[in-house]
């Protein structure tokens, strides 16, 4: 059914932006350009192997990942929505090692926009849900050209974060600071129309996400919270968990926002010690604003991930997210794991710290 009174996406950063100190349009038309990407990237994935979109052609990119051709497809949506708009004045990417060297006809914007076209693209092929993750950083090189170091931010100074998933329906889901809105993409007139204002979550929950298939990487807080959880009401917690793992984070994101729960990909021990697996500027980052607007937390497990000064484009950070009792309880085993220890006793007479 076709409601008259919907707000689309630009009726919406219209309205939310009017009353702002200084200019919002390059902001509301970077947002835009963003969307449109994600609209022809929906547009792909929908059409699946009908446009031979599907599997590799053999690249890697900077991170020694295969890219799927939607990677790379996906990527040059983003690079033509908003190359020649003038919103923008540099794009960095997941699938680019470098910054990308805007051609620009139509002058420069005071934003950089970093972005992941594709995540959890090893669920295309599957035919699974997958999204892409954008991140907006204020850019106050004035003329001159954008350089790396401009890009190097804490997630702090992000003025809008979000991303789009591409699953059963295609949501767009942003926060420009000032809460947490999720938009569906009507499929006959092209708009994405607000249906999810206002997305908090949950501070309690009983729902966790986890690749257990590193479990032996893991450090021994991870191992002490994760077997809390699998003692469910026999153990200290007293209640049972339920796990799910959708192996793409902004799949395993939204779900948090609607119903609360966990997600940790934390640091591990594989050699050589990984910082964890996704990429602080353009999946933490934009992660830990969107939680933060919507009342969850994200955390490395000892530190807030908005307030780490990255130190590369391509840096990754452990991430553990969502409901804020549970994000709370692991930051407790990170920093007093003696303690926790002392005043939940069943871990020295069942030896769940040792596995
Ligand atoms: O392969 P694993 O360990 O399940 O990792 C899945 C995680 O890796 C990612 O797919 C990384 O993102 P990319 O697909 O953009 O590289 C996350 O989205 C997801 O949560
Ligand atoms: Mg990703
Ligand atoms: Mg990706």
């Amino acid at each position: 059914m076709l409601a008259t009174d919907r707000t689309t996406l630009a009726q919406f950063l219209v309205e939310e932006t009017q009353s702002r100190p200084g200019d919002p349009s390059t902001l509301v038309g970077l947002l835009l350009d963003v969307a449109q990407a994600c609209k022809i990237i929906a547009k792909l994935i929908a059409m699946g192997q009908l446009a031979g979109v599907h599997g590799y052609n053999g690249e890697t990119n900077v991170q020694g990942e295969t890219q799927a051709r939607l990677d790379l497809l996906s990527n040059q949506a983003f690079i033509r929505a908003t190359e020649r708009t003038g919103h923008v004045a540099g794009l960095a990417s997941e699938e680019m090692e470098e910054i990308y060297n805007l051609t620009r006809p139509h002058g420069r914007g005071n934003l950089l926009l970093t972005f992941d076209p594709l995540d959890g693209s090893s669920n295309i092929d599957t035919n699974g849900t997958v999204g892409s993750i954008f991140s907006i950083l204020p850019f106050e090189g004035g003329e001159r050209e954008p350089e790396t170091q401009d890009f190097l931010r804490p997630g702090r100074d992000q003025v809008a974060a979000g991303y789009a998933l591409y699953g059963p329906s295609t949501m767009f889901v942003l926060t420009i600071g000032a809460g947490v809105h999720g938009f569906t993409l009507d499929p006959l007139l092209g708009d994405f129309v607000l249906t999810h204002p206002g997305m908090t979550v949950a501070p309690a929950t009983a729902e966790f996400a986890i690749n257990a298939s590193n479990r032996r990487f893991w450090e021994p807080p991870i191992h002490l919270y994760v077997n809390e959880l699998l003692a469910g009401a026999t153990g200290v917690r007293g209640k049972d968990y339920n796990m799910r793992w959708i192996a793409a984070l902004v799949a395993d994101c939204h779900r948090i926002l609607l119903r609360g729960g966990i997600y940790l990909y934390p640091r591990d021990t594989k050699p050589p010690v990984k910082a964890g697996r996704l990429r602080l500027l353009y999946e933490g980052a934009p992660i830990a604003m969107l939680m933060q607007q919507a009342g969850g937390r994200c955390i490395t497990g000892l530190d807030e991930v908005l307030d780490i000064q990255p130190t590369a484009l391509h840096q990754r950070v452990p991430l553990i997210f969502g409901s804020s009792d549970e994000v709370d309880r692991v930051e407790a085993l990170h920093r007093h794991p003696d303690t926790v220890e002392s005043i939940t006793p069943l871990f020295g007479q069942r030896g769940l710290f040792r596995d």
